[in-house]
């Protein structure tokens, strides 16, 4: 079994829309939002993925009647059905933290043979032997001090060396200070992640909120050499579940 998150409560959340981060930004994508997480950002976009009682963002309590029935276990043959029934394109698994459900998730990719799977991840976990050879990209995604998760929580020095290491993981940092792009360089020398592998994106759930430290980040990126991110989808329809 798996366990979703839920766009409306009951409504498992598999949708079709675009690829709005990283490397794959604007890609036709099919994406499966799974329940739960092992961090808890401050800033998460999606705390009802794992959040159930209260929010991590007190300023968001229109998400309170929607607490109640925010996740959905379903058998792998199920979703694998729901996902061949889109279009057929790219499948980007993402959540919460999708790597907690490894073992689930290299049921599904094994119905799901033709699919070009993408995986979003917090970095901490290590794939399933069984799942990491039918995955073809990892969009890994450490967590930096303004996450509010203790290091030793966030940044597992094992896992960063392994991601360093895969040719299939990209890393990308949500950033939005001075103070978090030093932080970045520190790791990316520590674990000599390279440029063309390493994205920043700025913290933000609004079209405003991302402009306001977009002309900072694009200069970080072409002074350092990294690679800038969007979050396209964020532009297109705001920060809504199911897209
Ligand atoms: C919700 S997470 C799910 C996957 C996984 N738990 C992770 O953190 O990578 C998907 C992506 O959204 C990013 N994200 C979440 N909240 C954000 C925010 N407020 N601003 C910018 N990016 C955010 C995460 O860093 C991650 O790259
Ligand atoms: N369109 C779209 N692109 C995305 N890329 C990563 C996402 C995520 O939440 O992991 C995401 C998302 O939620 N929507
Ligand atoms: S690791 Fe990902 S899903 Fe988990 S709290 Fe952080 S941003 Fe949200
Ligand atoms: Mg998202």
């Amino acid at each position: 079994m798996l366990t979703l998150a839920t766009t409306t409560p009951g409504e498992p959340e598999i949708f079709a829309s675009l690829q709005g981060e990283g490397p794959s930004i604007g890609r036709p994508s099919t994406f499966l939002r799974l329940s739960r997480c092992n961090l808890a950002c401050q800033w998460c976009d999606t705390a009802y993925t794992w959040r159930f009682t209260g929010d991590n963002r007190p300023h968001r309590d229109a998400l309170t009647f929607e607490r109640q029935a925010n996740q959905i276990a379903l058998a792998e043959e199920d979703v694998a059905a729901r996902i061949a029934a889109l279009p057929p394109v790219r499948l980007v698994i993402t959540g919460g933290e999708p790597l907690l459900q490894g073992a689930a998730l290299a049921r599904l990719c094994a119905l799901l043979p033709n699919m070009h799977v993408e995986i979003e991840t917090n970095g901490t976990v290590a794939p399933h032997p069984a799942l990491d050879p039918l995955v073809h990209q990892y969009n890994v995604s450490p967590k930096l001090a303004h996450s509010g998760n203790p290091a030793e929580l966030a940044l597992l020095p094992e896992r960063l060396t392994g991601w360093s290491g895969n040719a299939r993981a990209f890393f990308k940092f949500v950033v939005a200070t001075d103070d978090d792009l030093a932080e970045v360089l520190g790791l990316q020398q520590q674990y000599g992640m390279t440029g063309d592998r390493l994205f920043l994106m700025a913290e933000g759930r609004s079209t405003a909120e991302l402009r306001a430290r977009q002309a900072w980040l694009a200069d970080a990126c072409v002074s350092h050499g990294l690679r800038f991110t969007d979050r396209l989808h964020i532009h297109l329809w705001g920060d809504t579940r199911g897209t």
